[in-house]
């Protein structure tokens, strides 16, 4: 029989083999188990619980076993790790059921080590709450050596903050069709409907994130689209108005083009780029949904200058590739990349950077954004960029924001979202006018 433990222990399997994003793995096994909402919910947080909290799972279950976890067999590491997140982080659940719930999937999947897993777990249950956490921060907070390394390196004492913060569980944040709705009138209909709605000071609402997004009232109507809070607040800093031309040079799957198009009340000509020809069909699709008629994607490399292109633009966005080390909350599997895996980055974003600025006309605006904490793909680049171009002046992102947002830290006009501070996930911005 198909169940939330055996939905999540499928998933982190193929994960293992297929590797992949989460979400579309965890997505194509809960399709296939076809559960009730809330076995759902259960398989979403064993499945996303046991990859994020991987290496302080890791830690305990070689205290309790005395092995490495990797010298065990596949399908034991996945279920000792989802068993031993119940213990340590699911307190609805008792220890005993964490515990019968293994043993029974190990029958299934590793018969010959039913009794090791139920040993480990029962000495687990009884010993945890007296056992001492982990010396190392990588440990504690569950992500690679170096990524701990460079953000001790970049953030000292407050990177443990900053990486617990992660582990909090928030809502799915939407942006509302204002062309076709408001954020209350969208919120009444979800609410009809039983799901209960927040607008936040950004302008967004703010659903509990479990379930088929599409499946939720107004979707085929294109009256929102999934949006974080902190992405969102490119329209804020941007601040594009009806009747402009607009290149968003890095644009799949085309959030902030969708942002754009909405706050021009979709007058104007918005350049959407991806250099994966594979992706433009999402912009196209979610912009068709939404009824915006103002976007046209095209595929383009955004690191190359195209002739063919006016140097007219009065806004360029560079929403470069970047570590997401912002966004591990939703991308768990960020955790364990190693700083080298992206070491090369800023001088692709640089180079972005370097070619968006052609583009912009004078009195025009260039963005820079990523969902990176990294200091060398943000403040890193942007001072390349600018110590390289006294015709480009950053303004203060800050004053741009709403009010709820204006927690800064430090005078630089760069706005750093951090998400032990603001709540959303980690993002930088700097805006340049070309005078
Ligand atoms: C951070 S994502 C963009 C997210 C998007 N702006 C949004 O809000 O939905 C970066 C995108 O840049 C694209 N990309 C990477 N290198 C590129 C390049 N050299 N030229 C154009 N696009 C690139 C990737 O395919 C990816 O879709």
């Amino acid at each position: 029989m198909t169940d939330a433990r055996q939905t999540a222990l499928s998933a982190a399997l193929t994960m293992r083999k297929t590797g992949g994003y989460s979400n579309l793995v965890l997505s194509a096994q809960l399709a296939r188990a076809g559960l009730p909402p809330l076995e759902r919910g259960l398989a979403a947080e064993l499945f996303y619980g046991a990859l994020e909290r991987r290496r302080t799972l890791d830690y305990y279950i070689a205290r309790y076993s005395g092995r490495r976890v990797e010298t065990l067999d596949a399908a034991v590491q996945e279920i000792l790790r989802q068993g031993m997140y119940q213990l340590l982080y699911l307190t609805r659940i008792p220890p005993s059921a964490a515990c019968n719930e293994s043993v029974r999937l190990a029958a299934r999947h590793a018969a010959r080590a039913k009794g090791f897993v139920n040993a480990v777990l029962r000495a687990a249950a009884r010993g945890l709450s007296a056992a001492e956490p982990p010396d190392s921060l990588a440990v504690r907070c569950s992500v690679s050596d170096s990524i701990a390394g460079l953000l001790c390196h970049q953030y000292g004492e407050e990177t443990e903050a900053m990486l617990m913060s992660f582990f909090e569980r928030g809502g799915t944040d939407l942006t509302v069709n204002t062309l076709r709705t408001t954020p209350a009138a969208l919120a009444s209909r979800f609410a009809q409907a039983g799901v209960e709605a927040v607008e936040n000071d950004a302008g967004g609402l703010t659903i509990p994130a479990s379930g088929d997004i599409t499946k939720l009232p107004g979707f085929a109507e294109g009256l929102f689209f999934v949006q974080d809070t902190a992405s969102r607040l490119t329209a804020w800093i941007a601040r594009p108005a009806p009747g402009q031309t607009v290149f968003d040079l890095c644009a799949a799957p085309g959030g902030k083009s969708f942002l754009m198009a909405l706050a021009m009340g979709d007058e104007g000509r918005i350049l959407s780029f991806d250099c994966h020809g594979a992706k433009l069909p999402l912009i196209r699709d979610g912009a068709a949904r939404l009824g915006l008629a103002s976007i046209e994607t095209r595929l383009g490399d955004a690191a190359v200058f195209d002739p063919s292109l006016s140097s007219a633009a009065d806004l360029v966005l560079c929403d470069v590739p970047c570590s997401g080390l912002g966004v591990m909350r939703k991308k768990p599997e960020i955790r364990y990349k190693e700083v080298d895996d992206f070491k090369h980055l800023p001088k692709t974003q640089l180079a972005i950077l370097e070619n968006g600025a052609r583009y912009v006309r004078p009195g025009g605006a260039l963005l820079y954004s990523t969902c990176t904490l990294n200091r060398r793909e943000n403040e890193g680049v942007v001072e390349a960029f600018l110590s390289a171009h006294d015709d480009f002046r950053p303004v203060d992102g800050w004053e741009l924001l709403p009010r709820s947002f204006v927690e800064r830290r430090d005078d630089s006009p760069y706005v750093r979202l951090l998400p032990q501070i603001h709540a959303t996930d980690g993002f930088f911005f700097c805006k340049m006018i070309h005078r």
